[in-house]
């Protein structure tokens, strides 16, 4: 017998924290993690792989909607346990494009300069919805839990509550001020060696401030699919509060929800 699908949507702005909570939930529970910003992001890949940035010309969208059709996508652990990111210190999702694991590639700074130009085009964001609804019904790579009622999935970004989900079954929105997601950014990239730029010069941590504020500016102001909270999303603001506390209060709200639909 096939078990209920149960979606949980993540929505927020840069690096507030949402993988870090989507992926250390998704092994705790068992649950399938669909990152719909790596989606946006290996699209991006994609066109400078295949020199289309400039999508404003129809002949170039045409042939990157055609590329993003042909590509798979997937999301999961490397072996047959999540990956430890030993500079992340938690689990993490690999993203892989036609099965070439292309995690770090993608965090990298030119990538996230040149998503945003991709991710206000109607075409693509269609093309990448489809991706996230495929992933969503995919085979879940991850260790599910034996007495798991539900076919869990977490799908994280900045329109699934919204757009992409607007009936999943519990919504949050996790926040931060700019500067503590700048710091984190920072950081984090430090430690996986990714601060520098195409040209292999260091990036600062006022540079990803500029970028996060820059990024949050599109993301809300966008004409498709802007961020914005979902009525029925639980806001959860993670400026002061550790990445465990946020889990914390992520995972209570889940169970106690699943304890809901156990009630019914
Ligand atoms: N509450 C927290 N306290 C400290 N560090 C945190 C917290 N939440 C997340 N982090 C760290 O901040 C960094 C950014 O978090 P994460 O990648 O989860 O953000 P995100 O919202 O998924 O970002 P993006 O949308 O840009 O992908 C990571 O290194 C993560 O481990
Ligand atoms: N649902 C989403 C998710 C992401 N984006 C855009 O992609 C960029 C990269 O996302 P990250 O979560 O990896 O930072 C992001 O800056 C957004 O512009 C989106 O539009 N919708």
């Amino acid at each position: 017998m096939s078990l209920r699908k149960f979606i949980v949507a993540i929505d927020g702005p840069a690096a507030s924290g949402k993988s870090a909570v989507s992926e250390t939930l998704a092994v705790r529970l068992g649950f399938l993690h669909v990152n719909s910003g790596a989606i946006y992001r290996c699209a991006t890949l994609l066109a400078i792989r295949n020199d289309l940035l400039d999508l404003q010309f129809k002949k170039n969208l045409d042939r990157m909607r055609e590329i993003l059709k042909e590509t798979k996508i997937t999301m999961g652990p490397l072996g047959t346990s999540p990956i430890k990111n030993e500079n992340v210190n938690r689990p993490s999702t690999a993203i892989f494009l036609n099965g070439e694991n292309v995690t770090d590639q993608i965090s990298k700074i030119e990538i996230t300069k040149n998503v945003r130009f991709l991710a206000k085009i109607p075409e693509i964001r269609a093309a990448s919805i489809e991706k996230q609804r495929e992933l969503v019904q995919s085979k879940n790579l991850f260790e599910t839990r034996a007495d798991s009622k539900v076919d869990g999935v977490i799908v994280e970004g900045r329109d699934i509550g919204t757009a992409v989900f607007p009936n999943a079954d519990i919504k949050f929105f996790i926040e931060a001020e700019a500067k503590a997601r700048a710091k984190r950014r920072f950081d984090e990239l430090v430690a996986r060696g990714l601060n520098v730029d195409i040209n292999g010069d260091p990036v600062d941590y006022e540079q990803i401030l500029e970028d996060i504020l820059q990024r949050d500016q599109e993301d809300l102001t966008r004409t498709h699919s802007p961020l914005r909270k979902a009525k029925d999303a639980i806001v959860i603001d993670t400026s002061n509060l550790s990445l465990d506390q946020v889990v914390g209060k992520v995972e209570s709200s889940i169970l106690k929800r699943l304890a809901e639909l156990e009630e019914d």
